[in-house]
């Protein structure tokens, strides 16, 4: 069987294929994006010249309030949006995956779930099935394989998204808050595979890791690099370290620790 539709643009396992560029090149380079929904003189200006380079390897956490744009953010790098103006550029043939605070799972089995996403690459289908049940053995839900994904709970299904994205092998993968609906032993669990799938991804080098979170704990557990949004710009974009020093932050980017100290209370 062979594909006959492109994945929903809305999937969480969806691969973008990019252009060729160097390979020097950063993963993702931004310039001057800015996107902005609705008419032009009535905008939601959801990001305003975003300017910023992302290298493989790098595990960047996109924090700020709600609304700031880091959603916006993750869907631009998926190729989910195209920038209102400014550049949006990515390096050459490597395929990525998104995974969203909700997964989108079909009414299929577990199994299904995860082997579509192979399949919609072109993958024959009994193939595709035994890939799946491999990735489902990653994430310890092999017993799972046969049950309606649908029917799963709320971590159980972010482990099938997870298990989905796994079967692509990615090198990059973002993730929009992967762990806001989650209870605190889902969390721990769901972060352990992120942590576990950025290392073993990425030929070598780790997987490059692009995520949004508003839990400050898991930014300074899984990010090596933050980047701080304010309505639709970026007011601070530091190495994890600088970004939870204090007093760095207070004097050089007082926005970004009252949004930091607000967090903490
Ligand atoms: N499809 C859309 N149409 C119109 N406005 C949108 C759309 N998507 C996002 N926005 C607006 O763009 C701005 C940024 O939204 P975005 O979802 O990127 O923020 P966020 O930082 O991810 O928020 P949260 O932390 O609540 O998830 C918000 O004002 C939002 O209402």
């Amino acid at each position: 069987m062979k594909p006959a539709v492109m994945m929903d643009r809305h999937a969480d396992a969806l691969i973008t294929r990019v252009s060729l560029v160097s390979p020097a090149e950063p993963m993702f380079a931004l310039h001057a994006a800015s996107v902005h929904f609705g008419q032009p003189m009535r905008a939601v200006r959801a990001l305003t010249e975003v300017t910023l380079s992302i290298h493989p390897g790098e595990r960047v956490a996109l924090v700020g309030a709600n609304g700031c744009g880091k959603s916006t953010l993750l869907r631009l790098l998926h190729g989910l949006l195209a920038p209102t103006a400014g550049q949006v550029r990515s390096v050459p043939n490597h395929c990525q995956a998104m995974l969203f605070q909700k997964p989108h799972l079909m009414r299929l089995s577990v199994q299904s779930n995860i082997a579509l996403g192979l399949w919609l690459r072109g993958m024959p289908w009994g193939v595709s099935r035994v890939k799946a049940l491999e990735a489902l053995a990653r994430v310890g839900l092999s017993a799972l394989a046969l049950r309606s994904a649908r029917k799963l709970s709320g971590g159980q299904q972010q482990r099938v998204a997870m298990a989905r994205a796994w079967a692509l092998q990615p090198q990059v993968l973002l993730l929009d808050e992967p762990t806001a609906s989650l209870d605190p032993h889902a969390k721990r669990e769901v972060e352990a595979l992120i942590e576990e799938f950025a290392q073993s991804q990425g030929g070598g080098r780790g997987m490059t890791l692009i995520f949004a979170s508003h839990n400050l704990g898991q930014v300074k557990r899984l990010a090596s690099r933050v980047i701080y949004l304010e309505q639709g710009r970026v007011l601070a974009d530091l190495p994890v370290h600088d970004f939870f020093s204090g007093p760095l932050l207070q004097q050089q980017y007082p926005a970004a620790h009252l949004f930091v100290k607000g967090e903490m209370v």
